[in-house]
């Protein structure tokens, strides 16, 4: 096929996604008890994000037939034609070995075993099984995605933790309305590919409802940190004001009928989804760092 560029083979990685699930991990790092090396540090992140990429590429081999028919993916690498399949299966393949195993030498084998637990649950369990298979695909298979800062806790501790548990949670928690905005108006889109994504086997109404649901218990387990004592006022605070703004949109979504109207608060409740993570996060690791200098 030939033709193919150091970017198409970047693009295989999903990096936009991977930047926040490793924004994700690096502050569950940060956020563990105990001593480690920056240098060391470093690598367990980078070792994150390969993985994740790797995982990206495994889900982009396998996906090519769906990815070919959708709008908003027909243009990746494999169904461009840009990037032959086997290639994306040996990067894939390739970066999860290689990321796994450095972390583990960096590191320790627990947070290698589970990064390798992670690239699976999304390379296989959800996209080789359930991506196809059930409309609550993504609800399991969002834990995929909340893993991360539960590695990157064991990358410092070589365990688990309640602290690491809440972090999943809240990232747990957050890919359903994350996911199922996106996909109220990109729903002509997985209906061609034959996905069985909830808006189109339960409709519309029915996934508003559920997005509602998943956004009040998102909201809820942000106080976590809280109520378990390993964050303050500044992180709650920040909790409270952007939590009632995705309930807002969340409201305001369900109860918007008129189609374009419709489309565009789902559109806006996706693209805050991602704000909202990011913000909830960054207010999580400042409250420690104002706490630990003394500041707070
Ligand atoms: C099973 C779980 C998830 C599903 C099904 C899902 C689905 C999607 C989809 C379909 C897109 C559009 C991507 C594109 O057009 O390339 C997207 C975008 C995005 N997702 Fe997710 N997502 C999931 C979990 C996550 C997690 C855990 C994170 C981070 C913690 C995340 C972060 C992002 C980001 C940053 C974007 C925007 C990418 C861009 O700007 O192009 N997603 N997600
Ligand atoms: C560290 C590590 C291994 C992290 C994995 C993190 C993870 C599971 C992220 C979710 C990624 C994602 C873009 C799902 C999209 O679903 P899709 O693949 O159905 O979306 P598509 O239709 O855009 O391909």
């Amino acid at each position: 096929m030939g033709g193919a560029r150091v970017g198409d083979y970047f693009a295989l990685l999903k990096p936009k996604v991977m930047s926040l699930v490793v924004f994700t991990a690096l502050i569950g790092l940060l956020l563990a008890p105990g001593e480690i090396h920056p240098v060391v540090a470093a690598i367990a992140i980078l070792c994150i994000a390969l993985g994740g990429g790797a995982s990206g590429a495994l889900n982009m081999w396998y996906d090519s037939d769906i990815d070919a028919v959708m709008s908003r993916t027909a243009n990746r690498p494999i169904p461009s034609g840009r990037v032959e399949r086997d290639d994306a299966l040996t990067l894939g393949l390739v970066l999860s070995f290689f990321s796994v195993v450095t972390l583990g030498l960096a590191t320790n084998w627990f947070a290698a075993g589970f990064l390798a637990f992670t690239i699976f649950f999304y390379a296989v369990v959800y996209s080789m099984w359930l991506k196809r298979s059930t409309p609550q695909n993504i609800v399991i298979g969002g834990a995929a995605g909340a893993f991360p800062p539960m590695v990157g806790w064991a990358a410092v501790t070589g365990g688990v933790s309640l602290e690491g548990f809440v972090l999943f949670l809240i990232v747990f928690l957050w890919t359903p309305p994350h996911f199922w905005a996106l996909a109220l108006y990109k729903q002509g889109d997985y209906g061609a590919a034959g996905v069985p994504m909830l808006p189109n086997v339960a409709g519309e109404q029915a996934t508003k409802v559920q997005i509602l649901v998943y956004s009040v218990l998102l909201v809820a387990s942000t106080l976590a940190p809280q109520v378990l004592g390993f964050a303050g006022w500044l992180y709650t605070s920040v909790a409270v004001v952007t939590g009632a703004s995705f309930l807002w949109l969340a409201v305001k979504l369900y109860r918007t009928g008129a189609d374009t109207q419709m489309r565009r608060t789902a559109r806006q409740l996706f693209t805050y989804s991602l704000s909202y993570l990011f913000i909830i996060f960054l207010a999580l690791i400042t409250d420690y760092a104002m706490h630990s200098l003394g500041v707070l």
